[in-house]
């Protein structure tokens, strides 16, 4: 399944005009407060008619203003989760269960309570009343009704934010399987970097309305251009890694496609994949091999992009293996070493953090 969105709509004063694929996976929509991510999501669920465009997965148009299609909100087969979980208080978690199972298509295949319940460990919880739940245990319950209505995707605004950090931790694993196991692809609405760079496969930035950067996670926060959007303290690449080893020193060792890294032992066992985030500030460039460093992690590569945003810092980027690294150093440092792209160069590293720990931060 994928979505394909491409509208315009004024709302207010600000002009939102959006052209992108959600395919298979998490597509975060990400942007600061105001730049229209919820006008997006909502056209996309039809609780909001745009003035202009078209909305469609490969097998249905859902909007097409041009041939005057607007599929009504409970025909477009759309999971909502909300950022407050608008359970039913006065009834059980089996009871907003079984509603959301309701809205399923008769022939529809699709897991049943049981598959749900088990997936978001909610199973103890069944026969509680919603109203007494912790914000973490209701927005799992949340999820589950809206995936037993089977829909073709799940639309979900901010679904974190309302929540602290503990209980952030405790339902972001929960999103993760979602992503991998139920092949149910998910419209993610999010301000949050850490959130983003840990749950998305596919990032969709807008600013004011118009989208500035789309692509795979990987691409798009390694973009030297990101570095304005997010600023300098929260930039950086995010990259695939697999868990190598646990050493005795309390040390992890993880096998990213240009070499490893290590960082402070993490709950993951052998060959597990995870994605780390490297902050642009992080990282350290130099032409020739380091010796004699205190730094564990260096990874070598080539330039492919400098960036000067106008002030004393410049952004580097670099290919290692087929990841892309982004480094915020000095102009003077820049100039001091004569880098220009192509040329080969070391990055160390001065720290590493695995992105599903930094979430609550950031
Ligand atoms: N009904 C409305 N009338 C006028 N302006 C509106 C209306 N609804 C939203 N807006 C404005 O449209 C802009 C985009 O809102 P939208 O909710 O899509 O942004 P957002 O990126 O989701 O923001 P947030 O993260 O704060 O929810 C905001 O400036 C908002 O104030």
């Amino acid at each position: 399944m994928s979505l394909s969105v491409d509208i315009s709509h004024q709302i207010g004063d600000l002009t939102v005009d959006v052209a992108f694929q959600a395919p298979n996976g998490i597509t975060a929509l990400f942007g600061k407060s105001g730049s229209g991510k919820t006008t997006v999501i909502n056209a996309v669920a039809g609780l909001l008619t745009p003035n202009d465009g078209r909305i469609a997965t490969q097998s249905e148009v859902l909007f097409d203003s041009n041939a005057k299609i607007n599929v009504p909100v409970h025909r477009r087969r759309l999971g909502y989760v909300f950022q407050d979980s608008r359970l039913f208080p006065h009834l059980t978690v089996q009871g907003n269960l079984t509603y959301g199972m309701r809205f399923a298509p008769k022939q529809s295949t699709g897991p049943n309570l049981e598959d749900i319940t088990e997936l978001l460990g909610i199973t103890p919880l069944l026969h509680r009343r919603s109203g007494s739940l912790s914000g973490g245990e209701k927005q799992r319950v949340a999820i589950g009704r809206a995936l037993l209505s089977h829909p073709r995707m799940l639309l979900m605004d901010e679904p974190l934010a309302a929540l602290d950090s503990a209980r952030k931790d405790e339902i972001l694993p929960f999103l993760e399987q979602l992503r991998d196991t139920t092949g149910v692809p998910i419209l993610y609405v999010s301000h949050s970097v850490a959130e983003v760079a840990r749950l998305a496969t596919t990032v969709v930035v807008l600013e004011n309305g118009k989208m500035v950067q789309a692509g795979s996670t990987e691409q798009v926060f390694s973009d030297p251009a990101m570095v304005r959007q997010l600023g300098i303290r929260k930039a950086g690449s995010v990259l695939p890694a697999e868990v190598k080893e646990h050493h005795n020193d309390g040390l992890t060792e993880l096998s990213v496609s240009g070499g490893r890294l290590f960082l402070p032992q993490i709950n993951l066992p052998p060959t597990a994949s995870t994605r780390v985030r490297i902050l642009a500030q992080d990282v350290i460039l130099s032409r020739d091999l380091p010796a004699g460093l205190s730094a564990l992690n260096v990874l070598s590569g080539t330039i492919t992009d400098i960036r000067s945003g106008g002030g004393p810092g410049v952004v580097v980027q670099m290919r290692c293996g087929s990841d892309l690294l982004l480094a915020r150093i000095t102009q003077r440092s820049a100039n001091a070493l004569h880098l220009e792209p192509g040329l080969p160069c070391h990055a160390i590293v001065k720290s590493v953090s695995v992105a599903r720990h930094d979430v609550g931060n950031t």
